[in-house]
């Protein structure tokens, strides 16, 4: 899946509106793997929309300069290929007016699509949740929220612990959801979650990437936490609707993780309190002028193995984790080609 970005530049515009959201999601004002889809997908539509491409040439490549430039955003999630993908192909037309037509009637029905997927799988999600229960979040999905949400319909009482999740406290969102609905909520600290799993019936998160053998890519912490969930006996659900399944795992490719920015865990100034500011001359002199010998890592995810994980739920049902490739293969096929790159790179 992998961009080619020693092709020429085209001179090919892109709507200032899809550059905004591309920032947005490279930014993670706009974040979250199905809210990412959707915004892309809406990005689509605007680039169609605004478009003043003369010939169906034009318009063709100035939607596929779209999609990389929102494709270039974050690597992780696949929902945002994925969503691509879908609104690429069915970009259909002899005209521009048709192309335009088809591009914009493909997004507002992977958004729709999208929406409605999300509501069924919180019902299917929703009867793993018993009236009394407890689960315990990490991070903040929407696809996880969907199936407190429809427990809460069903009449059931359900109470959270929410992992704060550093370090950028997703979890406080979910907190202020959870709130919105009238969920009790006790918010911990990531380091308190083995304690508080005594008190907890259901470990509940969501997933950026689902990966062939049925392993799961979600936030940073996750795989841990499905750790000491498996040695204290509380079951592991994942909310994952399908456009979350990685189809370039089937053949054989691994799921990229995001390095952030190092910021996010240490301001600058919490970093002068660590290394100093320069001024104390007993300190160990840096090997050379910009190192200090301080490294900070900030991945942003991680990967949960399937033996660490009950129950992947999406829209078309809930799966073991090991036989979510039949669903794959049904959803996919064996095709991983981007649209998006065709007339450049290994398409050509
Ligand atoms: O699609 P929904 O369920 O909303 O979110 C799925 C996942 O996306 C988020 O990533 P980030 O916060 O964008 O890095 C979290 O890892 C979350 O579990």
């Amino acid at each position: 899946m992998s961009m080619d970005s020693d092709q020429p530049d085209t001179d090919v515009t892109v709507a200032p509106a899809v550059a905004e959201t591309a920032d947005d999601i490279a930014e993670m004002r706009i974040r979250g793997a199905a809210t990412i889809a959707d915004a892309a997908a809406e990005a689509l539509a605007v680039q169609a929309e605004r478009s003043e491409a003369e010939t169906p040439a034009a318009f063709r490549e100035q939607l596929r300069a779209a999609a990389r430039t929102l494709y270039e955003t974050r690597p992780t999630a696949v929902s945002l290929p994925n969503a691509l993908r879908y609104v690429l192909r069915g970009m259909e037309g002899e005209t521009v007016s048709e192309l335009r037509g088809s591009t914009t009637s493909r997004a507002a029905e992977f958004r729709d699509d999208l929406e409605q997927a999300q509501a069924t799988l919180g019902e299917i999600g929703a009867n793993r949740l018993r009236d009394g229960d407890v689960v315990m979040t990490h991070c903040h999905s929407t696809d996880a929220l969907s199936c407190i949400e429809a427990a809460l319909e069903d009449g059931k009482h359900i109470e959270a612990i929410v992992k704060e999740t550093r370090p950028r406290k997703q979890g406080h969102i979910t907190a202020r959801q959870l709130r919105e609905l009238g969920v009790p909520v006790t918010l911990i600290v990531d380091n308190a979650a083995r304690r508080y799993l005594d008190d907890a019936d259901h470990v509940l998160v969501g997933a950026d990437s689902i990966a062939a053998d049925g392993s799961v890519i979600n936030k940073i912490g996750t795989s841990g936490l499905a750790v000491n969930a498996r040695e204290r006996g509380v079951p592991v659900m994942v909310a994952a609707q399908t456009i979350k399944l990685h189809p370039d795992t089937m053949t054989g490719h691994t799921v990229a993780i995001e390095m952030r920015d190092e910021h996010e865990v240490l301001p600058e100034d919490e970093r002068a309190e660590i290394v100093g500011d320069g001024t104390d001359s007993s300190a160990e002199p840096a090997a050379d002028d910009d190192d200090d010998g301080l490294t900070v890592e900030n991945p942003a995810f991680d990967v949960t193995p399937p033996r660490h994980v009950d129950a992947i739920v999406t829209e078309r049902g809930q799966f073991p984790p090991e036989s979510i490739v039949t669903l794959m293969r049904e959803l996919f096929g064996e095709t991983t080609d981007e649209p998006w790159e065709r007339g450049r790179g290994r398409d050509r």
